[in-house]
């Protein structure tokens, strides 16, 4: 088995670098590669970002959106979490078996004090009922990676706050994820690994699962220039494409409402690819004519807040709304429930 790590905490390169290596990488043997993220939140497959993501939270706190290319739900990462990811050959008998690529994972855990560590469910590593990894494949031309989190020392708050627990006023096609409880892996080692850095802990996974004492030892696999090169098309085309991460959710139907002085201002709306696809404003203190342009305006339009700010202007709002701001309106329509 070779070995890899990556230097960048960016999610996208990282997930660009994967994807690269399960289409590109000569797999006579295995590779092993390890990837650290700064905070970030990876989308499943089939995911809906509006549902999922609290977006104004994470813009607030400058996480990372993107999506993979494996199936299952949404998961939060910073610093304090270490990814890791078995590219290979399909041998016809991986799909669903993930046991075959925690296995060495859980091992090592033991071996730091987790005793308890264990593949729970299809596809979680748990503690006593509380998962610490999550796991997904993909499958596709005789070549595959299986990929799980780590979750060392990761601050659990801002899991809660960041992935959302979809409301009644979202429908949508997507798989949701589950919220489960979580825990660190840091308090259940030894004294020993309590108190390792993320590299460090990277490390000492690493040399258990290769087998070595001293990563020197361990067969790297080396990245050219031009596979440099290639990552770094992929990560643009897809892990950091607007297209890719927003404009995969599925059809979503929503209702915003909200009560203002005025009387009230009711929204109905769906996003396809993305983009306002539907817009129907009600309000009985609205006037007709003034109602359609701002609809008309809005549809094909980005369902985020700058593109619906570039849209609508002032003069506009006002013949719509009166009273009620461009700010408030703008707020309801992109409001997270
Ligand atoms: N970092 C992390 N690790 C483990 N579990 C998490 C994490 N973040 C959130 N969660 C919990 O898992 C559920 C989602 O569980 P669910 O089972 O729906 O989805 C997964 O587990 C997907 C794992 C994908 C792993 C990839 C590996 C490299 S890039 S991402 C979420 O609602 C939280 O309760």
């Amino acid at each position: 088995m070779k070995y890899l790590v990556t230097d960048t905490r960016d999610i996208r390169y990282n997930l660009a670098l994967e994807t690269y290596l399960m289409e590109h990488a000569q797999l006579d043997e295995p590779i092993l590669y390890f990837y650290i993220n700064s905070p970030c939140i990876i989308l499943g497959r089939n995911q809906d970002a509006y549902e999922e993501v609290n977006l104004d939270y994470v813009r607030e706190h400058n996480i990372i959106v993107t999506r993979r290319t494996s199936g299952g739900g949404a998961v939060f990462d910073d610093l304090g979490n270490v990814s890791f990811s078995f590219i290979t050959k399909d041998d016809g008998h991986s799909n669903g078996n993930f046991a075959k690529f925690t296995n060495p994972v859980i091992e090592a855990l033991h071996e730091m004090g987790a005793t308890k560590a264990e593949l729970s469910g299809r596809n979680d590593l748990q503690i006593e009922g509380k998962k610490f990894s999550g796991n997904a494949m993909r499958i596709a031309h005789g070549r595959m990676f299986s990929h799980g989190t780590l979750m060392y020392d990761v601050d659990l708050d801002v899991i809660g706050h960041a992935l959302n627990v979809p409301k009644d006023k979202i429908e949508s096609k997507g798989i949701k994820s589950v919220h489960s409880r979580v825990t660190n892996l840091k308090p259940h080692f030894t004294p020993a690994y309590q108190h390792l850095t993320i590299e460090e802990f990277r490390d000492t996974l690493a040399k258990k699962i290769l087998g070595v004492s001293d990563l020197a030892d361990a067969k790297e696999y080396v990245l050219s220039d031009e596979d440099k090169a290639a990552v770094a098309k992929i990560n643009a085309e897809i892990f950091s494409n607007w297209d890719f991460v927003y404009g995969k959710s599925p059809k979503a139907a929503i209702q915003h409402r909200q009560h203002f002085d005025q009387g009230t201002v009711d929204f109905r709306f769906q996003i396809e690819g993305g983009k306002i696809a539907y817009l129907k404003v009600y309000g009985d203190f609205l006037g007709q004519e003034d109602v359609r342009d701002f609809e008309q305006r809005l549809l094909g339009v980005r369902y985020d807040r700058e593109a619906i700010n570039q849209k609508i202007d002032e003069g506009l709002v006002a013949r719509v709304f009166g009273k009620i701001t461009k700010d408030e309106i703008i707020d309801l329509l992109v409001r997270q429930e």
